[in-house]
């Protein structure tokens, strides 16, 4: 451990009065507990690193009963108080141990989370890439974080006073995005948490007694004199409204896993060329496919057909679809003609059968209905798999192709590249490269004729599937 870590796990194991001084900690605990139980399926086995007196642990339990918890924090006096708080219920277990060193705690872990103890990790990046190693295939990290905007009163009383200000620079979301495992996966959303402490001095006590007071690495100490007038400024900003105000920017970030090996293969559009640049890739990668929303068979031949008589695998590789609807029309659509709507509760990937990899085709584009509270969009983040757009080269693409990026990284869906299909355009690519920042996988020509051949020939223009796996955006 470093001396700075010793310095945090003595101030943080010295903070007795944690819990009445933590009235945020509280807070975003619950905030953090709600996000987490609305974004994952019940969780076997959770890790939980900064437990402190176990405010976070405590909805853990209540919220997934039947988990084995690991609780864990760097000073082993807030273990043994978040012990005290949980309880001995053979399910839970408490460790002493540092988030950035996190191996001693095992893996195969559903669930890793932490509350407001990220903004203390040296190398945050490195950090998430080692807990993500101890994630089980689709499981999930959820964390709670002090990002930039916070103590910002704090702040403008240092800068009136032009005294350096110690509190340490938070991110800003942007940051933090750039930080997960893979950065195009997962998502930070922000909410402002305004405090009123009862006078300025019980800011800064409660900072210290929850052990947060720790300065920047290398920032002085303030004389007693400097810290009584910045007090006072505090005092006087908050004069109007009755009491101190304090600003916290809290950001909550949630981060899943891929469950399996694979992509999803979505569009700009119906008819763009999902079907044959999905039948390229499993003939490139000798994937499996599957396609689990099949429309518009009385008018078209589906999909998986077109696939296997296009040569890209043996029949075996084909995964049978969820639904299979008559109509040519978006999944919703065709199942109200068809008078049986459609129930996407239980969808899941089919099974990773074997190592090869799963190509998965939607029907459509993303935002193509699917029940009236399901998109293929929300399908997608479920599925968790890194995405491949194909759009077509033409005119008008620039505007499909941006807005569906746009989508996919507001719902922290990872997009491993775009496939441009027809005649090139190097205006498309350019401007899907450049304000896309995305790559293009490969430019499809336009085709006089489509079969075995020509999937071979396309196929052979492909990246491999461990390039596209090893550097998702
Ligand atoms: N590069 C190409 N050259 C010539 N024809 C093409 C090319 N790409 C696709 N097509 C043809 O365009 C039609 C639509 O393509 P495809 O079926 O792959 O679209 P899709 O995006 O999968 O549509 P859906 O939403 O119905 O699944 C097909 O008849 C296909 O053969
Ligand atoms: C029938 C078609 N080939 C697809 N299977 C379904 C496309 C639905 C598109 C809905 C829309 O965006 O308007
Ligand atoms: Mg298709």
């Amino acid at each position: 451990m470093t001396a700075r870590k010793h310095q945090l796990a003595a101030r943080f194991g010295a903070a007795t009065e944690y819990d009445g001084a933590a009235r945020i900690q509280h807070l975003v605990a619950a905030r953090l507990a709600e996000r987490i139980a609305a974004g994952a399926p019940p969780p076997a086995r959770i890790l939980e690193l900064g437990c402190g007196t176990g405010f976070l642990g405590a909805h853990l339990r209540r919220l997934f009963p039947d988990a084995d918890l690991t609780v864990t924090d760097l000073a082993p006096e807030m273990v043994a108080r978040a012990r005290q708080r949980l309880g001995e219920d053979g399910k839970t277990r408490f460790l002493t141990l540092d988030a950035e060193d996190p191996a001693a705690a095992g893996s195969g872990y559903d669930l890793i989370c932490s509350s407001l103890s990220m903004q203390w990790f040296a190398d945050r990046a490195t950090t998430l890439a080692r807990l993500a190693a101890l994630l089980a295939p689709g499981g999930m990290m959820g964390f709670s974080t002090l990002c930039a905007g916070s103590f910002a009163e704090w702040r403008a009383v240092h800068q009136a006073a032009g005294v350096p200000c110690a509190t340490p620079a938070y991110p800003d979301t942007a940051t933090l995005q750039a930080d997960w495992p893979w950065p195009g996966q997962g998502r930070w959303q922000t909410e402002t948490v305004i405090d009123r402490p009862a006078s300025p001095l019980a800011f800064l006590r409660e900072l210290r007694q929850i052990g947060a007071s720790l300065p920047q690495d290398g920032a002085r100490p303030l004389g007693a004199g400097t810290m009584r007038r910045l007090l006072a400024a505090l005092d006087a900003r908050g004069a109007s409204q009755g009491a101190p105000v304090m600003t916290y920017r809290i950001g909550y970030g949630m981060f899943r896993a891929p469950p399996q090996k694979g992509v999803f293969v979505t569009g700009t559009d119906t008819g763009v060329g999902k079907t044959l640049v999905s039948a390229c890739l499993v003939r490139a990668w000798g994937a499996r496919y599957w396609k689990p929303l099949q429309t518009g068979i009385a008018e078209e031949t589906a999909d998986a057909d077109t696939l296997a008589a296009l040569g890209a695998c043996a029949p075996a590789a084909i995964h049978p679809a969820f639904a299979t609807l008559a109509a040519p029309l978006s999944p919703l659509d065709a199942a109200e003609l068809a008078g049986t709507p459609l129930d996407v509760s239980g969808i899941a990937l089919p099974p990773p059968a074997d190592p090869r990899p799963l190509v998965v085709e939607g029907a459509g584009g993303v935002m193509v209905p699917v029940t009236a509270d399901c998109m293929m969009i929300d399908l997608i983040a479920r599925f968790a798999l890194p995405v491949i757009l194909v759009a077509r080269s033409g005119l008008g693409t620039i505007n499909h192709t941006l807005l569906t990026l746009q989508a996919l990284r507001e719902r922290g869906i990872a997009v491993a590249g775009i496939v441009l299909n027809g005649p090139p355009s190097a205006a498309a690519r350019r401007a899907v490269t450049q304000f896309g920042h995305t790559r293009i996988l490969a430019e499809f020509p336009h085709l006089d004729r489509i079969g075995p051949e020509q999937v071979e020939t396309l196929a052979r223009t492909l990246p491999d599937f461990a390039t596209i796996w090893r550097t998702r955006d």
